[in-house]
């Protein structure tokens, strides 16, 4: 009761594993459609998730359930893409196994934003990178992004003026603990805070020019980012 593979078995199964590697769609195209549309979407949702944990991180730095609900608003909106650059930026500079960052930066790279855009973010994320920021100053650098008493509509800016200044003076004095041979380490932080102004911009565009190309959004980045 040996099985055997008669001789015309082993013909029949030859042609057919032919055909089937034959009959493949081919590689760049399966990457180029897979990659392009999928990246969107899964950047989109990582993005959603990002701002949920914004907000409830938002609500939990002291003092900024107290401030007028109409300028916790307008901070969330106007801070949103900034402390997202911030996260995004700690991802990729995260020592996680190689694949992981590549894979967030592969996807940034081939999700339709245009060259130009791409340049500046990933020297945002490189100079990030650079600064080698301790877990407590990446958290108070978020914590001051927020808390910028400039955004667009924020009527007490005394208000959150009063809870930016504590977080600057904990995080200049991290500054001159964890980098004892760098004075200017706190300067080049707040220069990061800068930096992200711009890309704040140039997100602006990259967005306009999704929509352009038909890409939807999730309702809660439509309400964050004002589209739709
Ligand atoms: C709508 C979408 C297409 C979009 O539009 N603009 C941007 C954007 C891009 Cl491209 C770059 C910067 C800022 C924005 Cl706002 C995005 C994607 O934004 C994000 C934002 C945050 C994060 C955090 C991540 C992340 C991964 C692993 C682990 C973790 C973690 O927190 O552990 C976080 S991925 C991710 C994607």
């Amino acid at each position: 009761d040996k099985v055997e593979i008669t001789k015309e078995q082993q013909v029949l199964m030859q042609a057919i594993l032919k055909a089937y590697e034959r009959h493949q769609i081919p590689q760049d195209v399966a990457k180029r459609l897979y990659s392009a549309e999928e990246n969107f979407l899964l950047l989109t949702e990582m993005a959603t998730s990002q701002v949920q944990v914004l907000v409830e991180f938002t609500k939990n730095i002291p003092g900024f359930l107290s401030l007028d609900h109409e300028d916790q608003i307008a901070l969330l909106k106007g801070s949103a893409v900034e402390a997202m650059f911030l996260r995004s930026a700690q991802v990729f500079n995260r020592k996680t196994p190689a694949g992981h960052t590549e894979v967030l930066e592969e996807r940034i790279r081939k999700s339709g934003i245009s060259e130009e855009f791409i340049k500046p973010m990933f020297n945002f994320y490189k100079s990030i990178g650079e600064l080698l920021m301790s877990p407590e100053e990446q958290a108070l650098l978020t914590a001051v992004t927020i808390l910028t008493p400039d955004r667009p509509y924020v009527k007490d800016h005394a208000a959150v003026e009063r809870l930016q200044e504590p977080m600057l003076e904990v995080l200049k004095k991290l500054c001159t603990l964890h980098h004892p041979h760098e004075p200017q380490y706190f300067a080049r932080l707040l220069g990061r805070l800068t930096e992200l102004r711009s890309l704040n911009h140039y997100h602006a565009e990259i967005i306009t020019s999704w929509r352009v190309n038909d890409h939807k959004f999730t309702p809660l980045l439509c309400e964050i980012w004002d589209v739709q």
